[in-house]
Formats: structure tokens, sequence, C-alpha cells
């Protein structure tokens, strides 16, 4: 017998196995606790029956299998998870101009909005770069907007920091040189995912100290077009970031650009020339190359946006693709703001049905 079933109005294969493993029954699934119910047992037991008889109607397909077992499914949620059929918000790349102008900006009053606040995380979503207008600029403020995305994340840098204030992070971050721009925290295992910037005070007799920001993905898709060798061995080839301070020693290796096995989609940038370790990357001259060319581009105007970060405007960058960076500056410069995992941000992003 063949290993799928062709089901729904177009004949969409489904593979039998995965059919069975996925039977929505109240024996196999636990609907009050999203989870399976089902034994190892009963699973080895399943991996080997086969359909007995089925039937399609009133948009269900209902399957009875060789050990008696029965199964009840909505058609179209089979063919839409086997297809992996989801909600998702493609991301625009964007050159410098762009990112000044796309990104959706919110008040802060908005913020207890459902509308503006799916407004706010789209905008990150599609761009990146998502903007908060018309906060208190203090460290207590910008915590209470941060919280209607996630709860800030604790790091080795505090969960809300500020930079510029009696700090003691041995990092250029913490001086008042330029920053090339980077990714935050390549070093962990799993990055940062959003990063969240307040300016509270500056100088006004103070000179630089503009935050510079590049789409990440742009910077890929242009090496890709340019030399799609080069793009390829930045996603193969791994490379080490590290981060030491007192109490804390931080590795983690991988490629520059994370790409999904799967769909071949980019899901993140991981640039950070400050933290990349002295581990010698495999194929060494390749990878030097290739990386040669990444930084070649990053040297491009048209990819930045230069701003000045102002007291009253939150600027959120997805740190798995946006890079940031700043020209150095004079006087004092006190800005803060906080991390927020990844992980916690898309489960917002899924709890307000922007993505699936
Ligand atoms: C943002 N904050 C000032 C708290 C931390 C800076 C971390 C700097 C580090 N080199 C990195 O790129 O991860
Ligand atoms: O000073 C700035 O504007 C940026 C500092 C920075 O890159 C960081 O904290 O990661």
């Amino acid at each position: 017998m063949a290993d799928q079933l062709k089901i729904g109005k177009e004949n969409v294969p489904i593979n039998i196995i995965w059919l069975r493993d996925n039977c929505r029954c109240s024996e196999c699934y636990d609907h009050d606790n999203n989870s399976r119910k089902i034994t190892t047992r009963q699973f080895l037991k399943s991996i080997n029956t086969k359909i007995q008889d089925y039937t399609q109607a009133d948009n269900n397909l209902y399957i009875e299998w060789s050990d008696g077992h029965k199964s009840v499914y909505d058609t179209k949620w089979v063919i839409d998870t086997w297809t992996e059929n989801k909600i998702k918000i493609e991301p625009i790349t964007c050159f410098g101009e762009e990112l000044e102008k796309l990104p959706t900006k919110v008040s802060y009053n908005n913020l207890t909005q459902k509308e503006c606040l799916k407004e706010l995380i789209k905008s990150i979503l599609k761009y990146g770069v998502g903007i908060i207008t018309n906060a208190k600029p203090t460290l207590e403020a910008t915590e209470k907007l941060v919280r209607f995305i996630a709860q800030p994340q604790e790091t080795n840098f505090g969960t809300m920091w500020t930079v510029g204030l009696n700090e003691n992070h041995k990092d250029p971050a913490y001086l008042n040189g330029p920053l090339i721009v980077h990714n935050d925290s390549t070093y962990y295992n799993e990055s940062t995912g959003l990063q969240v910037f307040h300016m509270f005070e500056r100088d006004i007799n103070g000179k630089g100290g503009l935050s510079t920001i590049v789409d990440g993905f742009k910077v890929a898709e242009i090496l890709k077009q340019e030399n799609p060798l080069h793009f390829k061995n930045l996603t193969e080839i791994e490379i080490e970031s590290e981060y030491i301070e007192p109490g804390f020693h931080y590795k983690c290796k991988g490629p520059v650009i994370k790409i999904d096995p799967t769909t071949k989609e980019i899901y993140q940038i991981r640039f950070n020339i400050y933290d990349r370790s002295a581990l010698p990357p495999s194929r060494a001259n390749e990878f030097y190359k290739s990386y040669a060319h990444f930084l070649e581009i990053l040297d491009r105007e048209e990819l930045y946006w230069k701003h000045g970060l102002k007291p009253g405007t939150v600027v959120i960058y997805n740190n798995w693709r946006v890079l940031h960076g700043r020209t150095s500056f004079t006087g004092k410069r006190v800005f803060g703001g906080c991390y927020l995992s990844m992980t916690e941000f898309l489960s917002k992003a899924r709890t307000l049905k922007l993505i699936s």
C-alpha cells in the first residue's frame, strides 16, 4: 500500500505515519493541555498501522486504522500543517533611507491598544526596526513600555541597563570610540533577540555619537547576488565569538549567516568584529575572502541609517538581523535599554496572530 493518502479537493499527498502520529482524538492528544498523550509503546505500534478505510465529508477526514483505532481530522488543518502553510510576515530588506522611513512609529500612549502594539511588532518583523515616540526618557518608563512586548532579558549586563553612567563592563561599547556595526551577544548560545535603545541625556555641546544602523539581511542579499560562493561560505563556515568579564566567560560557534535548513531563508546574522575569537575557522582562506567581501559591502554609504538617538524616542532593533554601531563622541551621553529574547518576542507575535 502506498505510504501516502491523497486528501482534499487538490488531492494533497499526506504521509500516513505522520497522519497517525498526529491523530487528534482525545486518546492520542490532550486538547486542554496542548500536548501529546501517547505512550512510547503505543507510538512504536502506531508506526506500523495501515489505513483500513477512510472517508472525507463535511471538511473532515475520517480514518479507520488496521489496529481498530479511529481518527477524525479537520481536512484543512491536516493540509495546512503538512504543507507548513503558516501565517508569516516576510522581511522586506532595506537600504539606510528606507530603514529610516518605513518602520512604524507608535506613540507610547497608544501601546495599550492592541492594534497599535500589533503595528509595532509587525514593523519589527518586516523591517527589523520599530519605533516608539512620546516616551518618558527614564529607565523605568522604558521598562514599562518594553513589557508590552515581553519581559526584559536578564544577562550579565543586567536586566534594564544604562550606558554612559559609571558602568563596570570592560567592553568598547562603554568607551567613546567609534563602533563598527555589529550584532550583540554573538557569544551566547541564543543571541539576544531584540535590542532596545533610549537616549536619556546628551551634552548639547557634545560631538558625534550618532547611531549607525544597517539591515544585515540586505547585506547578505547583496553578497549572495555578487558572489554566491562567498555567501555559501558564510552560511557554512563556523566562527567563534567570545566574551569575558569577571564571573563570566561566554563562547559560541556558528556561521555569520544562519539559514533555515528546510526553507533556506536567512534567519540570523552573527557579525561582530570585536567579539570574534581567535579560534581558526575551518577553510581559513575561503573564510577570510568571503568575510572580507561582507565587510567591503558594509563600507557602502547607501546601507546606513545614521541618526542621533533622542530622549522620548525608543528604537527597537531585531538583533538577529539589524547591525548597529555608532560614531565616536565627546561629552556626556547616557542611554539605556534592554534585551528581549527572540523566544519571547516570537511568542508575543504568535499570540497576536501575526505569525503562526
Ligand atoms: C548593550 N549593552 C551596552 C548592554 C551591552 C553591550 C555588549 C557589547 C558586546 N561586545 C556585544 O556586542 O555583545
Ligand atoms: O553607543 C551606542 O550607541 C551603541 C553601543 C553598542 O553598540 C552596544 O551597546 O551594543
